[in-house]
């Protein structure tokens, strides 16, 4: 045997270099199952020219009040930012049950999910603790039944940067991983009354393309009796870095959803990260309810190319 096919077979293997740089620094706090890197320098400072592109307005159909920016996030460090979220946030795959017509049925949300962050009447101090708004005082036990997690470094900058952007403010951040195009959120819109009035929203896109649908909600006639014919179905097909902001009537008027799809681009694997901005407690036991669960924790696994548990 020549010597360095020998070599070669004693060789440790080494584990897989991530495609991203990190900071030394890391964000630790008791309600997170393992720390969370920060985002290196030169990820920040890439970042600090977005948006990438000039954000196009979308308010000619009715009822709807959108911004596309494609891309928000500059391309050089998009897929970057993928591979690092993909790798270093943790996720779950939520199970819960509905009650339709007194039936009991049982959901399994088709993505992987994760969420940060509390409602305005809550804040972490410095320390990491949960302290009311109003009095900076630390909260008296069972305030919330979940355990709210701090928005971590590497999400809280792009919060800010799209804060900027936007001149709207926000408290959640939640985070979508579509490992291929079986997984999807079928049609909704993010209506809830712990959002307000006219909610703005901020929807980004890492990774795989997808397809981003939209339609007008069912219009009753007037009580004349006219019919008043509902908009078009949209399509945006989003890319690695795009962010739509969606905000005024939007949610009140429209539903969207990315479908399921076939052919090679979804196995890429696509993050959606939202930022919203939940006013009451009520927001924050639904977001940990519905994108955290009760069920086991994933992380990415560079060497299997999966979500393992
Ligand atoms: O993945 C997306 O682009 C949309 C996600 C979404 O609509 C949601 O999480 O409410
Ligand atoms: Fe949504």
């Amino acid at each position: 045997m020549k010597r360095g096919a020998l070599d070669s077979f004693f060789k440790p293997t080494v584990p897989k270099k991530p495609k991203y740089e990190t900071s030394e620094e890391k964000d630790e706090h008791p309600s997170y199952p393992f720390a969370i890197p920060h985002l290196s320098k030169s990820f920040m400072t890439q970042l600090n020219s977005a948006p990438a592109a000039e954000g196009k307005t979308m308010n000619s159909e009715l009822d709807l009040d959108m911004v596309y920016y494609a891309p928000y996030i500059p391309s050089s460090v998009s897929n970057g930012m993928f591979e690092f979220l993909r790798q270093e946030l943790f996720f779950q795959r939520v199970r819960y049950s509905i009650k339709r017509d007194g039936v009991s049925t049982e959901i399994n949300t088709p993505r992987f999910t994760t969420v940060f962050g509390v409602d305005e009447t809550s804040k972490f101090n410095t320390d990491g603790v949960l302290v009311d708004a109003k009095t900076t005082r630390k909260l008296e036990a069972g305030r919330y039944k979940c355990t709210p997690r701090p928005i971590p470094q590497c999400l809280g900058y792009l919060k800010a940067l799209t804060e900027a952007t936007t001149g709207e403010t926000f408290n959640f951040c939640l985070v979508n991983y579509y490992a291929d195009g079986q997984d999807s959120i079928s049609y909704h819109s993010d209506d809830e009354r712990f959002l307000g009035e006219k909610p703005a929203i901020a929807s980004f896109t890492l990774g795989a393309k997808r397809d981003f649908l939209m339609k007008h909600k069912p219009i009753a006639p007037d009580l004349k009796g006219e019919v008043v014919p509902e908009p078009k179905q949209i399509k945006l097909a989003l890319g690695s870095g795009d962010m739509v902001l969606m905000r005024g009537q939007t949610q009140a008027k429209w539903l969207h959803s990315v479908p399921k799809r076939a052919g090679d681009e979804a196995k890429k694997g696509r993050i959606n990260i939202t930022f919203r901005k939940a006013m009451v407690k009520g927001g924050t036991e639904n977001y940990y309810q519905y994108n955290v669960g009760t069920g086991g924790v994933f992380k990415w696994s560079a060497r299997e190319g999966k979500m393992v548990s």
